[in-house]
């Protein structure tokens, strides 16, 4: 292996100043622990007083892609070697010797040997499916399926690598397949519609089969997909969550991938949140206290850009279409009319109330 692929350190061992990683690996601030809500579920809250400006956390993805319009010509398509994900400019790109599609570019030799293993994985069912998917069904939901088959590449690196799943008892978090796993999100999350098409998407694309070997059921595999939509993120190039919003607002900018993270998807939404999040250079999540944060308060990022909804039926209606929950963080709970109390919690997430 080279240089430049996995470096797996325990998070106690690194460093991260300014908000920049250290170290290829995650990250987390010691002062920033794992505690549940009832009605959120997981959550990150402070054990200290964090001050503003404090790195929180850096968490490496499990599984990314490309989100790029055009890729063949974009200088936004990023490396596909997961322990690089750097932008491969056109000029110095290598492509896949099996054509498979266009999206996928490493930015040097190394890391195309690098990734040998990992994208052999996704290579035959991407050649076989990508181009019918996109036409068939849309940009978003090949998107969709291909992270799903790329968060299986990484099970499958992993469990070659390690020859079963690594533990993560001596951790203070989960990490791994183990930490995938344990994500929230299930069929009951989304409409009765919306899993009923992923079932069929299961049957038709995503079934173990010699094209795509990751032995596991379909129920598993419509159970990622239902964990997937929960948790990914779109990366941007800019911060999200400044609250106050600055004026004038920062744009932050033409999402370039999306990606689920192992522990950054513990993070809860707050339409007033205490953390900003980035992607750095190397499509790790950044988190950063944007303001001093006390013992025991929650930690939470923005799942949106809090510039595009203002009030507060934008903020949750946004949050039930896309997310498929009702915000409970202070700020939508502060703003609720007495009389709306019963009405937002009491409404059932059909297809119909969104
Ligand atoms: C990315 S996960 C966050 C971690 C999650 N709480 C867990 O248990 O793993 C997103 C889910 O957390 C819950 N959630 C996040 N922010 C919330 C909020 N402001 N109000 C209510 N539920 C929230 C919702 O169930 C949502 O689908």
């Amino acid at each position: 292996m080279s240089q430049v692929v996995y470096i797996t350190v325990e998070p106690s061992e690194q460093t991260c100043v300014d908000g920049i990683s250290q170290k290829q690996s995650g990250w987390i601030h010691e002062h920033l622990i794992e505690s549940a809500d009832p009605v959120k579920g997981r959550q990150f809250r402070a054990s200290h007083h964090i001050p503003k400006g404090t790195c929180l956390l850096v968490d490496r993805p499990y599984a990314v892609i490309p989100v790029v319009d055009e890729p063949a010509v974009n200088d936004n398509l990023i490396c596909n070697n997961p322990a690089c994900n750097r932008r491969a400019p056109r000029a110095e790109r290598y492509s896949c010797l099996n054509a498979c599609i266009q999206d996928v570019a490493w930015c040097s030799s190394i890391c195309k040997d690098a990734d040998k293993s990992r994208h052999d994985f996704e290579c035959t069912w991407l050649k076989r499916y990508a181009e019918s998917i996109r036409n068939k069904l849309g940009e978003y939901e090949f998107g969709m399926l291909w992270l799903i088959v790329r968060l299986l590449a990484t099970r499958h690196v992993e469990l070659q690598e390690h020859g079963s799943m690594t533990g993560s008892q001596t951790r203070r978090f989960k990490h791994g397949w183990e930490a995938i796993d344990s994500l929230c999100g299930s069929s009951g999350t989304w409409s009765h519609d919306q899993v009923k098409s992923w079932t069929t998407l299961v049957k038709k694309y995503l079934k173990s089969s010699p094209a795509l070997p990751h032995g596991l059921s379909t129920d598993r595999i419509l159970h990622l997909i239902c964990q997937e939509e929960a948790n990914s993120f779109g990366l941007y190039p800019r911060e999200t969550g400044h609250f106050p919003p600055p004026s004038p607002p920062i744009d932050r900018g033409e999402q370039f991938a999306a990606a689920v993270y192992p522990t950054a998807a513990i993070a809860n939404h707050s339409c007033v949140p205490n953390i900003i999040h980035k992607p750095n250079d190397e499509g790790h999540m950044v988190f950063t206290a944007s303001r001093d944060i006390f013992p025991g308060q929650e930690c939470c990022i923005s799942y949106f850009d809090l510039t595009q909804h203002s009030e507060l039926d934008s903020r949750r209606g946004h949050l039930r279409k896309s997310f498929r929950f009702v915000c409970h963080c202070d700020r939508c709970v502060s703003e609720e009319p007495a009389e709306d109390t019963v009405e937002w919690s009491a409404m059932p997430l059909t297809d119909d109330t969104i």
